[in-house]
């Protein structure tokens, strides 16, 4: 169905994170059981013309079902939100969690779950006594989206989308101008959500125009996040590594195959190359959505699913859209020293397929070596044609997703030309399936024991599990609920926390249903403690952060 976009003209009213708790209406007292004492603040609530109003009680949000594939309804909405459960009294802060809500455009529906526009979800969390939670979702005003609500339809180039030609011959060079500058690409930063050290928190996703800076307790655009160097470059890594002090990224050379390892110091705009890292397999580097780092080094990943520069260069789809999938050009790991920007191993490893890395490490002594983990698809690409958003809503129940793992290289530093890709737990542990991982930030780059995922339940078309995977023991504890699509589990460690998994894991549910909300599990035993329902359901979304309260 399509969906009318309207603009909310009215500045949002609602109490807003940390001042929100001190004007919100108190909600039931701690461990109650809030579905008898649902309350709901709902403002700026502008619904669209095909929407039902709300079906019932109080809330004045729509009750129109909404399910993990079905774009949000309305641009933003802020609200208390009841809780189910026991908050632990540590759990002070904001989850926020940035994904593609929106799939439709005026008449235009789009074809891939990666294309849709940004939609921001909040949760804010005051845990102990009188502890309470408000949430809130809004759309992020990228180029894309603006120009897309403007016109009806998508005007930039999207995942799986590329823009009719123009009709006109000066309309036509004015296509070719945009094609090579990259100004026809996207910026619809639906990918991640980052805190970075200085306390500004950056969205993005690939292309490098898309990093915007948002304001993490009215979710609204705070404007396009402008690099002053002049390293340019159209695509980046999605996932940069960020830590208080930096900001670490890869940027994808096109035209010579390779990337440029940068980093950015807390506070500045500035990238600095670290090095560069030459691609050994052709015609172009190989897709880089994510990366991973150790203590020393940087680990830059080359899979034979490779940017086609055709793709980029007519405007024309690819087999996989923006990408080629080329087997005879090999597998590669490459690591470089952070401090001396060198490659200290470049090796050839067996076929593979992952778009999201897990952590790394260094393993010293005789035979001293990097340790990379990553979510791999059994050297297939098959999972990106699973997410065709056609396939996700008709094939729901149908065991069609695609086998994944915990895929595990061991890059020898000692000169060898290869390494090594096993699998680091049977995989029937996580049904089979896995993506969509976090650890505890504070193992990042370092030995680890826990990694937190999406699994599946099969049979199943789409990971519908939270899995906690212990890679010591080599099993793997599961949340499952029938019909509920979880996305990303969270790690949130408790304040002055020693044990890796010590701590809560929070996800956002869409169900079948129609029901949305935050659950969060207790990192070790992988219970539930708390649910937090939104008034209407949501749409599926791919990553959170957390962004600790200020003491008051
Ligand atoms: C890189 C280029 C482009 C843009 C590419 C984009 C927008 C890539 C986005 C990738 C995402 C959102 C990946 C998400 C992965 C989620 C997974 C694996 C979920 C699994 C669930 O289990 C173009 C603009 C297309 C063209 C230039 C190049
Ligand atoms: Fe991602």
């Amino acid at each position: 169905m399509a969906t009318s976009l309207t603009l909310i003209a009215t500045p949002c009213t609602a109490p807003r994170s940390s001042s929100s708790f001190a004007l919100a209406p108190r909600l039931p007292p701690r461990c109650s059981n809030a579905t008898a004492a649902r309350r709901r603040a709902v403002r700026a609530t502008t619904l669209q013309s095909d929407q039902e109003p709300a079906g019932s009680g109080d809330s004045g949000a729509t009750t129109t079902k909404l399910s993990a594939s079905t774009s949000v309804r309305q641009e933003r909405w802020e609200g208390d939100l009841p809780i189910e459960g026991c908050l632990p009294p540590w759990l002070n802060g904001t989850y926020i969690r940035n994904g593609p809500g929106m799939w439709d455009v005026g008449e235009h529906a789009f074809h891939h779950l990666f294309d849709g526009y940004a939609t921001l979800v909040r949760v804010s969390f005051r845990g102990g006594g009188g502890a309470r939670a408000t949430g809130a979702h809004r759309q992020i005003e990228s180029e894309a989206y603006r120009a897309a609500v403007a016109r009806g339809r998508p005007v930039l180039r999207e995942f799986s989308h590329c823009p009719a030609p123009a009709k006109s011959l000066l309309h036509r060079f004015g296509d070719l101008v945009g094609l090579v500058t990259g100004a026809a690409l996207t910026d619809n930063p639906n990918s991640a959500v980052l805190p970075l050290g200085d306390g500004r928190v950056m969205c993005l996703t690939e292309t490098t125009k898309s990093s915007v800076l948002i304001d993490p307790d009215t979710l609204e655009t705070v404007g396009r996040f402008r690099y002053t160097d002049r390293l340019g470059g159209m695509v980046q890594s999605a996932h940069p590594i960020v830590t208080d002090t930096e900001f670490l990224t890869l940027l994808p050379d096109l035209v010579r195959p390779g990337h440029l390892v940068v980093r950015m110091e807390a506070g500045s705009n500035e990238r600095k190359v670290i090095g560069r890292v030459d691609c050994r397999g052709g015609p172009s580097p190989g897709w880089l959505h994510s990366f991973a780092v150790t203590e020393k080094y940087v680990v830059v990943p080359e899979m034979p699913l490779r940017y086609s520069s055709a793709s980029l260069l007519t405007s024309e789809l690819a087999p996989f859209y923006a990408f080629d999938w080329v087997p005879a050009s090999g597998s590669y790991m490459h690591v470089m020293c952070k401090s001396t920007g060198k490659t200290v191993a470049s090796v050839e490893v067996p076929p593979f397929m992952a778009i999201h890395f897990i952590n790394a490490y260094e393993e010293e002594g005789d035979e001293a070596a990097v340790v990379v983990d990553c979510c791999e698809h059994y050297g297939d690409p098959a999972i990106i044609e699973t997410l065709v958003l056609s396939r996700l809503r008709s094939l729901r129940g149908k065991d069609v997703l695609p086998n994944a793992r915990v895929g595990r290289f061991r890059i020898p530093l000692d000169g060898s030309p290869f390494g090594e890709l096993e699998t680091a737990l049977d995989p029937e542990e996580h049904g089979r399936g896995m993506d969509m991982c976090s650890i505890n930030p504070a193992r990042l780059g370092r030995k680890y024991r826990y990694a937190y995922a999406c699994g599946a339940r099969r049979p199943c078309n789409f990971p519908n599990t939270l899995t906690k995977i212990d890679l010591v023991e080599k099993k793997a504890k599961s949340w499952h609920e029938e019909g509920s699509v979880p996305s990303e589990p969270f790690f949130v460690a408790r304040p002055g926390a020693t044990d890796e998994d010590d701590g809560v894991v929070i996800s956002i549910v869409s169900s079948d249903d129609g029901e949305g909300y935050a659950l969060v599990l207790d990192a070790t035993t992988f219970e539930e403690i708390a649910r937090v329902r939104f008034p209407y359901g949501l749409p599926y979304g791919f990553h959170g952060c957390w962004i600790p309260a200020t003491e008051e």
